[in-house]
């Protein structure tokens, strides 16, 4: 049994029976037609994944992987808030005309700042501390930029990462672990989708500073469940459930911009029918 499958399980019965509901309230989200997109939500969520026991993919349905591989590269190595940059549809519905999502994602990715020894965007200065001051307690990104939320058409939700490096005592190799900071979580369009995309980011990054993937400890603050996948989330939760799949990078890539979505390999990847058509909530 894969162990996200179970967390995934536990949280979702978690929400769905001690949840608190804001129908009624005056929330922001729309469906389709215009009603109000009303949520179950538990406040303060914190799922644990062990990238060295497995990796953390949903077995009751597939988890598109190469999808989100490719959003996170549109991030973290593109550095892009453009969507023609993108090789999936889901940020359509928050761009413009010309593409841009605005100021948000890759582009606060991009953003350079000044150090000491000199000008570096946020990714890179984390490669580089990672390489020179592995110990710091100091590497991290955040895309939530109170300056530019205003030029944004989403506020950022997966918006800041912390890396934390450790070393055991019998551990050959330094161990890399990443805290994923999640203000607002649509549990079943986004939950696994997120996990795994900052799992891979974890796999990639830890790649290129010769390094172990070690833990992602992922905090969502708002962990809701929408109105209209309540009955989705319900049935899905009681489906069979299968062991992890095996999923690695091509073992040639070191340099974390060389990664490109052929270089993520899964192989013995079972899992349940995909929910299709599941509405998202603009
Ligand atoms: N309400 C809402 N929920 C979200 O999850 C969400 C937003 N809004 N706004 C922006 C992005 C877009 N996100 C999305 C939207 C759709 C999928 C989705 O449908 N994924 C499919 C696979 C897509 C593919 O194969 O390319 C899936 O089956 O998981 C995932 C993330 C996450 N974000
Ligand atoms: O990576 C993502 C991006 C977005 N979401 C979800 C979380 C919320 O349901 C909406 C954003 O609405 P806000 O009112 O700005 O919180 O998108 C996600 O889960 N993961």
């Amino acid at each position: 049994m894969s162990k996200a499958d179970q967390l995934f399980v536990s949280m979702c019965k978690d929400i769905l029976d001690h949840g608190t509901t804001t129908e009624g309230e005056k929330v922001r989200p729309r469906w389709e037609d215009g009603f109000p997109a009303y949520t179950i939500k538990n406040f303060g969520v914190t799922n644990r994944y062990d990238l060295r026991e497995e990796f953390p993919a949903l077995t009751l349905r597939r988890t598109a992987l190469k999808s989100a591989m490719d959003e996170i590269l549109w991030i973290y190595q593109k550095k892009s808030n453009n969507i023609n940059d993108l090789n999936s549809h889901i940020w359509d519905q928050w761009a413009d005309e010309s593409g841009s999502i605005g100021k948000a994602y890759g582009y606060q990715i991009a953003q350079k700042s000044s150090y000491r020894e000199g000008e570096f965007d946020q990714m890179d200065r984390v490669l580089y501390d990672l390489e020179h001051t592995p110990f710091s307690r100091r590497i991290m990104t955040n895309m939530y930029t109170f300056a530019d939320l205003h030029e944004m058409n989403l506020y950022p939700c997966a918006y800041s990462v912390t890396y934390n490096v450790t070393q055991g005592e019998g551990d050959e190799k330094p161990v890399l672990n990443m805290v994923l900071m999640q203000r607002s979580q649509d549990i079943l369009a986004a939950n696994n989708w997120n996990v795994c995309q900052y799992a891979i980011l974890l796999m990639m990054v830890a790649r290129h500073v010769d390094m172990v993937a070690g833990e992602l400890l992922h905090v969502i603050v708002d962990a809701h469940i929408y109105d209209r996948h309540v009955d989705i989330v319900r049935e899905l939760i009681e489906r069979p459930q299968y062991p992890a799949p095996r999923v690695s990078l091509n073992p040639n890539v070191q340099n974390f911009y060389d990664f490109t979505i052929d270089d993520l390999i899964v192989e013995d990847y079972n899992h349940g029918p995909q929910v299709k058509n599941i509405p998202i909530a603009v």
